[in-house]
């Protein structure tokens, strides 16, 4: 069971999340910005990564084919390296961490795009974060043809950025199930939206955030 209270930090944990090419990584250098001009300490980090040990992960996860099980459970031990030594000291400070994914990944792309049992995903997020969930979780949602559309061309395809429309619609709708799950917690945008639009959407949602 998964505590209600996301963490008993000071600081602020905000996730963003989305297929391939939605357009997280624009916006988080935008929220970054309106942050730090509120005086906040911001670490921005990444999953799979964030840490030494965790980029080194993250190489073989994005390039080396294997099973889904090791798939999932790499991601897990990238992301305890990444709680431990990245995001639970940040925030215990007061910091604002913001990361470019974190476990709603897991159960969307291991779990919707490979078919992963829930199940055993839940159960290594138990083992992993027991006690610690995203404040705020941004949900760039778009369907997979206008974001392989943005990405083309953008840079050489990883080995998820080669999967087709059918991967990937099973990863937004995952994606869209776990966020049913935890309303409060999550932010769905539509990031069909101009990158204007969203910004104001953006400076909106982060300004409840306290
Ligand atoms: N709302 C938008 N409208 C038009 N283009 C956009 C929008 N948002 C992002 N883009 C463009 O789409 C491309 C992909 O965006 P971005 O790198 O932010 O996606 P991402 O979700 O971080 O992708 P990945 O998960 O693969 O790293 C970039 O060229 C970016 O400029
Ligand atoms: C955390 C996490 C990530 N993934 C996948 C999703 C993306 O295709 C890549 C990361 O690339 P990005 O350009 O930094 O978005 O990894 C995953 O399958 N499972 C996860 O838990």
């Amino acid at each position: 069971m998964i505590s209600s209270r996301p963490h008993p930090y000071p600081g602020r944990f905000i996730t963003f999340e989305g297929i391939d090419g939605a357009g997280k990584s624009t916006h988080i250098d935008y929220v970054t910005t309106l942050l730090e001009t509120k005086n906040r300490k911001v670490i921005v980090t990444r999953e799979p990564g964030g840490t030494g040990l965790g980029e080194k992960l993250r190489e073989l996860l994005l390039h080396e084919n294997m099973h889904p099980e090791t798939e999932a459970l790499l991601m897990f031990a990238a992301r305890k390296e990444h709680l431990e030594q990245v995001i639970e000291p940040a925030i215990k400070r007061g910091d604002w961490v913001i990361s470019d994914r974190f476990t709603d990944a897991s159960f969307a792309y291991q779990g919707g795009g490979r078919g992963l049992e829930r199940d055993k995903l839940r159960q290594l997020e138990h083992w992993v974060h027991p006690h610690l969930q995203p404040d705020m979780t941004f949900l760039f949602d778009v369907s997979p043809e206008i974001a392989q559309a943005r990405l083309k061309d953008a840079r050489s395809p990883d080995k998820f950025e080669r999967e087709k429309a059918v991967f990937f619609n099973r990863v937004r709708t995952e994606y869209l199930h776990r966020a049913g799950e935890f309303p409060d917690r999550f932010r769905i945008i539509d990031s069909s939206l101009s990158i204007k639009s969203i910004r104001d959407i953006l400076k909106e949602l982060i300004g409840n955030l306290g």
